[in-house]
């Protein structure tokens, strides 16, 4: 199968192209471990990534995917500051491209597509995480959570990137493992790919009900580039 009006491709980032929950995991517990608060397994920190760095602090703090809305702001500010300087340190220690990412990403830009990031990731890390993992030219725009006050569901970060990419919502697919990347795309009217194998809080994503719903990222080429099996 092939969609001929799709020319660009959004992709979110941590649980889809990159595994990076180790590494946010590690980044976390040495930052609850400078504040004497209880370290959290790795698995349970899984399910927590997704709505961007502060949120993943709060739910720390909290022990729970749940914020308690009676944590302290200042140690909110404290907890997010230690958080960003340790993760700025372990960007990619144990994060790993999924399996055929790599191949795949150069393949569509080989076929044409053109390539943009969207995540809810702080977007001082993408670029240095991208050039960690061999892509660091892969995409000709890179937007973060912080990049405007608004970040995924909302759909802002990516009627932001139709405009810097001059291009209209039908000729666009955004590509995430996340109800916020697949609420997102909805509400710009963008169609969407859910991506089984990321983090999604352990829900799964097709009951978001994106147009389509892969369990490897390779499916995607059989989706966008003609004559792949
Ligand atoms: O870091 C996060 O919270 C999630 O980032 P993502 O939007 O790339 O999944
Ligand atoms: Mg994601």
């Amino acid at each position: 199968m092939t969609l001929p009006d799709k020319n660009v491709l959004l992709f979110d980032l941590d649980g889809t192209l990159v595994d990076s929950a180790p590494d946010l995991a590690l980044a976390l517990n040495r930052t609850l471990e400078d504040l004497n608060k209880p370290l959290v397994d790795q698995h349970t920190i899984r399910g927590w990534v997704g709505n961007g760095a502060k949120v993943l602090v709060q739910r720390g703090l909290s022990g729970s995917a749940t914020i308690n809305e009676l944590l302290d702001t200042a140690l909110v500010e404290e907890a997010l500051t230690i958080f960003l300087a340790h993760y700025q340190q372990c960007l990619c220690i144990e994060s790993a491209l999924y399996n055929d990412v790599k191949e795949g990403l150069f393949t569509l830009k080989l076929a044409g597509y053109r390539l943009a990031i969207i995540t809810n990731k702080p977007a001082i890390f993408i670029q240095p995480i991208l050039q960690g993992l061999g892509l660091g030219n892969v995409f000709e725009l890179l937007i973060g959570g912080d990049t405007l006050p608004q970040r995924k569901p909302d759909p802002a970060p990516l009627h932001y990137a139709l405009a810097q990419l001059n291009v209209t919502a039908e000729q666009c697919l955004m590509i995430g493992d996340s109800k916020n990347d697949i609420l997102a795309a909805q509400a710009a009217k963008i169609d969407s790919v859910g991506l089984t194998y990321g983090y999604n809080y352990g829900e799964d994503i097709s009951l978001y009900q994106p147009q389509w719903c892969f369990d490897h990222f390779k499916a995607l080429l059989t989706l966008l580039i003609k004559n792949e099996e």
